[in-house]
């Protein structure tokens, strides 16, 4: 497959979470995206709007593909989905709340994009620990389309948002 490279981050915090990320990585070659590299996983506190919830795993992965920027979130939420998550607009769905599977979309190229589904890069990349440190894990150099290093956006982040690494990369498909 020929295509852009792209990160996706993954996150969990309910039911068995290194098997709820695993199932993600392999589920995506069945959706038009090859994973190319996995970070290690980290166990994080919780961010955003609902604070008093299990802490997550996250892990970020690098992946190519020839799929559009839509195409790929459809992927994504696809692979959602078939792990059984509700998605925003459906019943019971929480915004920011506990999730067996989340898969964001992170970066995409140097490509950057605006559509009520989709903002790339993703709006909270440079914001948050949890996203930053697997990231830069698998490219230190990494920028954002316009010249940015996360290096640079993580060295001025406070440390109140605890990452700890807690096992390593999940396992990628080699070909
Ligand atoms: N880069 C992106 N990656 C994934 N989803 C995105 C992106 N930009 C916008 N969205 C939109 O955000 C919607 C809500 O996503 P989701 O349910 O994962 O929200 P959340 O996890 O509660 O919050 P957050 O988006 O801050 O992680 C998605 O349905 C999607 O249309
Ligand atoms: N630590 C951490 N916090 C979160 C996460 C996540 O993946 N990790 N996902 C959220 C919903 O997007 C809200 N808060």
């Amino acid at each position: 497959m020929s295509g852009r490279i792209g990160y996706l981050g993954l996150g969990s915090n309910v039911g068995d979470r290194r098997e709820q990320l695993q199932a993600a990585v392999d589920l995506l070659a069945g959706h038009g995206v090859r994973v190319l590299a996995s970070s290690s996983t980290y166990d994080t506190d919780p961010v955003g709007e609902v604070l008093d919830q299990p802490s997550f795993l996250n892990a970020c992965l690098r992946i190519e593909t020839a799929l559009d920027p839509i195409g790929l979130l459809d992927a994504c939420k696809a692979v959602e989905r078939e792990r059984g998550r509700v998605l925003a607009g459906e019943p019971g769905y929480v915004h920011h709340g506990p999730r067996p599977i989340d898969v964001d979309v992170l970066l995409l190229g140097d490509l950057t994009f605006a559509h009520e589904r989709l903002s790339l890069p993703h709006e909270q990349v440079l914001a948050r620990r949890f996203v930053l440190i697997p990231l830069l894990e698998l490219d230190f150099d990494l920028t954002v389309p316009d010249g940015r290093r996360l290096a640079d956006a993580l060295a001025e982040l406070p440390l109140d948002e605890g990452v700890r690494r807690a096992g390593p990369p999940l396992a990628v498909a080699t070909h």
